[in-house]
C-alpha cells in the first residue's frame, strides 16, 4: 500500500507483548519506516560506541536508559525522516519522553498491545534475535527455518542478555511504574487504541483493520 499522506504512529506494550513482531507486519503491509529504540541501543552496543557501552549496564539491569539520552537519540533519527511515515517502537517509554516527542512531531495514533504479563514471561526466555536487523523468532511461535540461524541472512541468532527471568521481572516493573503512565497520557490526548489478547495471530487482524480504517479517514480529511 502506498500512503498518500505522512502518517506517524507509535506502538506500545510491555516487553514481549509482540511490538517487534506486529511492527514487522505493519511495515510490510503499510510501508511505514520502523524505528525501534531497542534496536538502536543494541546497534550502539555492538559497534562499541561510547554511548552503547555506557547504556549496556542499564539495559542488562532491566532499567530504562535516561530520558535525555533516549530522547536525543530518537529525535535525531526522526529529524532525517522529515518526509517519511514512521512507526516508533519502544519510544516513548516515559511521560517526559512522550512530551519531548510531542514538542517535535504530532502522532496520529498509538497502538497499545495489552498482553498479560504471565504470557510474556514464557515468550521472552525463548526469544531469539537477529541483532543486525532486530528480526525476532521464538522456539514455539515462529521458529527459524534452520535452528539458530536468521531466515534471510543465515547469520547466527542470539538470546538477548536482558531476556533472563530475573531481568524480565525488573523490566516488567519498570513498565508498570514508568511506561503505564504514558498510556494515560495518550488516552487523554485521544490517540490511544488498545488491542487485548494472548496471541499475536489473533491481535494482528484487528490492528490491520484499524490501520486500514485510520489511514482511509486520514486521507479523506486531507481531500
Ligand atoms: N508463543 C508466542 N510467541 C509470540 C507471539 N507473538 C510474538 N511472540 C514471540 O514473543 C517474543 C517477543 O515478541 P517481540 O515481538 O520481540 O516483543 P516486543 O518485546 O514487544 O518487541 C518473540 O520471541 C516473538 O517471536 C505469540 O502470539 N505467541
Ligand atoms: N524509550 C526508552 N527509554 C529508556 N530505555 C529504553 C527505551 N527503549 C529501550 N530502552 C532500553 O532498552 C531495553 C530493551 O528495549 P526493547 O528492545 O524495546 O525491549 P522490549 O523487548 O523489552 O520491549 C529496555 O529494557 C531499556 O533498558
Amino acid at each position: 500500500m502506498v500512503l498518500q499522506r505522512i502518517f506517524r504512529a507509535v506502538i506500545m506494550g510491555p516487553p514481549g507483548s509482540g511490538k517487534g513482531t506486529v511492527s514487522a507486519l505493519i511495515t510490510k503491509t503499510f510501508g511505514l519506516s520502523h524505528i525501534s529504540s531497542g534496536d538502536i541501543l543494541r546497534s550502539n552496543i555492538s559497534n562499541k560506541s561510547e554511548l552503547g557501552l555506557l547504556m549496556k549496564c542499564c539495559i542488562d539491569q532491566g532499567q530504562l536508559v535516561p530520558d535525555d539520552v533516549m530522547s536525543r537519540l530518537i529525535l535525531r533519527d526522526l529529524r532525517v525522516m522529515d518526509h517519511s511515515s514512521w512507526l516508533l517502537d519502544g519510544f516513548p517509554r516515559t511521560v517526559p519522553q512522550a512530551e519531548a516527542l510531542d514538542d517535535a512531531h504530532s502522532v496520529d495514533t498509538v497502538i497499545n498491545l495489552n498482553v498479560p504479563f504471565q504470557t510474556i514471561k514464557q515468550r521472552l526466555t525463548s526469544r531469539w534475535t537477529h541483532l543486525p536487523t532486530g528480526r525476532v523468532y521464538n522456539v514455539d511461535f515462529n521458529p527459524p527455518k534452520v535452528p539458530g540461524l536468521d531466515d534471510e541472512t543465515g547469520e547466527p541468532l542470539v538470546q538477548r542478555d536482558d531476556d533472563t527471568p530475573d531481568t524480565v521481572t525488573l523490566r516488567l516493573k519498570a513498565y508498570e511504574n514508568q511506561t503505564e503512565p504514558v498510556l494515560e497520557y495518550y488516552r487523554s490526548n485521544g490517540v490511544l487504541e488498545t488491542f487485548t489478547g494472548t496471541e499475536t495471530n489473533m491481535i494482528w487482524p484487528h490492528v490491520e483493520a484499524f490501520l486500514h480504517k485510520k489511514l482511509f479517514s486520514v486521507k479523506q480529511k486531507v481531500a
